[in-house]
């Protein structure tokens, strides 16, 4: 019998103190991790949402998952932990050491980041491949899939929002860390197109949640198919700009991929069309961003009344039977890859992971997505030395025109919106960089500085673009540009951890 399935699980005690002789050593370490978003504010207490113990201490290694509230300043997040329990931590794992237990059911033992260890990677690939519940912890997976045991685990380097494993370069696991009640897009997204044939994204084949009383379950990870031998998007449009030479074909075939996602999603979930209330709130939300922004990042604050011109026109266009509908909402050219058969892949449908969960599960118009990638060949062009404006409009154009090769409107025909958007984005680009990379933050800048000029009135039209169907196998049947059927979205509710 397999360690895993011979493990013993359990719910287990701490101590009568919320998180007992872990707390010190976890309020030490969590504020230096990638992903822990209250950095900068003073935790004022961490609460036990949830202990698990996957393999119990004395399999040595022991492997306890948590779920631990943390309440920074205002603030309340919950976070999901894997730590591994040794008694002596072998020089590999120095690393990944959080703290040596002094009291409690892990005395004198090594508390460690369980996930670089690859004896518990495995183990947490055995759980995905056998469906069941452990306490709150519910394991579930595609059973049409065939996930093969025991492949080497290798934790994916490099600063990600989450963590991921990957596991014989045939999977990759993504551990969420900042979790929450309610399904995360990211798996609610990827199973819909998955279900509807489209194949411009991985699709889950195993994932992980908690139902915790009273709460909608909470997604904690989703194994997905790893797709070897490809290109960041980023990387690959930065060594074609360094070697001077042209990415609007790549762009074009994005622009398409995209459009195919996007409509496919529109298809397989609800769809809705603004009206002009949601229309002035939408608007309203990115005054409210860009005024909130404008506090915290000093040099955007001369550029502010400029750039509220660009949502007071969206208000003003009262949303024009505007189709909103799911979309990826954190789209840059970081979450693209091209794969080695030279298709593109979107990936990472979380959205921008510190807008609330409820937000990131409202429909929206798609063009926030291109806006994304529209500032990423920007980004792209300022970060080469000298800044290449001429490859970034190149790019836009292509990409522009493949999307409208797929639905048959090309975003550039909604310049209200679509400035809106690229605005918003330049705004939170501003936020992100000023507190992640500050050396970063002239890129957004120049497109302030832009993005609050006064428009010109277009001088040319573009064309239309009649659509072509897309690659068979590609995307299920439906409407190249769907119509909006009239049932919106309902917002789900918030609920608290208990
Ligand atoms: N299915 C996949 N195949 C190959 N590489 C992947 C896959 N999914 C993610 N990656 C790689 O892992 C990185 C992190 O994935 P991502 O979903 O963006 O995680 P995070 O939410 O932590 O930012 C990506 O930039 C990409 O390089
Ligand atoms: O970590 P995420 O992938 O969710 O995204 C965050 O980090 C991105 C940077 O890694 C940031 O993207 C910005 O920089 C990119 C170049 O590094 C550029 O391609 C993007 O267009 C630009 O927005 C992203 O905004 C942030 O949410």
């Amino acid at each position: 019998m397999s360690e895993a399935a011979s493990a013993r699980s359990r719910q287990v005690s701490l101590g009568a103190v919320p998180l007992g002789p872990l707390e010190p050593m976890l309020r030490a370490w969590l504020p230096r991790q990638r992903w822990f978003a209250g950095k900068g504010r003073a935790i004022t207490r961490l609460r036990l949402v949830s202990a698990v113990e996957l393999l119990p201490p004395e399999a040595s290694p022991g492997l306890l998952h948590l779920l631990v509230g943390v309440d920074a300043d205002g603030s309340s997040d919950c976070y999901q932990l894997l730590l591994g329990v040794r008694p002596n931590l072998p020089p590999a794992l120095a690393p990944a050491l959080i703290g040596y237990a002094e009291q409690g059911p892990y005395a004198g033992q090594a508390v460690y980041e369980g996930l670089g260890d690859p004896r518990l990677a495995a183990l947490l690939l055995e759980r995905l491949r056998s469906p069941g519940s452990l306490g709150p912890l519910r394991f579930d997976r595609d059973p049409a899939a065939l996930i093969p045991a025991s492949p080497t685990p290798r934790p994916l380097s490099g600063e990600q929002t989450n963590s991921s494993l990957i596991y014989g370069d045939s999977y990759i696991l993504k551990v969420f860390r900042r979790v929450g009640p309610g399904v995360n897009p990211d798996l609610e997204l990827p199973r819909a197109l998955a279900a509807a044939g489209c194949t411009r994204v991985p699709a889950p084949v195993a994932w992980y949640e908690a139902a915790l009383p009273g709460a909608e379950p909470l997604t904690l990870g989703v194994l997905q198919p790893y797709l070897r031998g490809s290109d960041d998007g980023w990387q690959l449009a930065l060594r074609r700009l360094g070697a001077g030479a042209d990415f609007t074909a790549e762009a074009h075939a994005l622009g398409r991929a995209t459009a195919e996602v996007h409509s496919a999603l529109a298809g397989a979930l609800p769809t809705t069309a603004l009206d002009p209330e949601q229309t002035a709130r939408l608007a309203a939300g990115m005054t409210a961003r860009l005024a909130a922004t404008a506090r915290e990042v000093p040099g955007l604050r001369p550029y502010e009344a400029g750039l509220r011109g660009a949502f007071d026109a969206l208000a003003a266009s009262r949303g024009a039977g505007v189709a909103a509908q799911r979309i990826h909402g954190d789209l840059h050219l970081g979450q693209t890859l091209r794969t080695a058969d030279g298709s593109w892949a979107l990936i990472d449908f979380e959205g921008e992971p510190a807008r609330p969960l409820a937000d990131r599960r409202r429909p929206e118009p798609a063009v926030r997505d291109i806006a994304g990638i529209l500032r990423s060949f920007d980004y792209a062009a300022r970060s080469h030395r000298p800044f290449a404006p001429a490859w970034a409009d190149d790019c836009r154009a292509a990409f522009c025109e493949g999307y409208a090769r797929t639905t048959g409107r090309d975003p550039r025909e909604d310049p209200v919106l679509l400035r809106a958007y690229e605005t918003d984005k330049a705004v939170y680009e501003a936020r992100y960089e000023s507190r992640h990379r500050p050396d970063w933050l002239h890129v957004p800048m120049a497109a302030i500085r832009r993005l609050s000029e006064p428009q010109r009135p277009a001088t040319h039209r573009v064309p239309p673009t009649p659509a072509v169907p897309p690659a068979p196998g590609s995307l299920s049947p439906h409407p190249s540009h769907p119509h909006p059927h009239q049932h919106p979205h309902p917002k789900p509710p918030r609920r608290p951890l208990p």
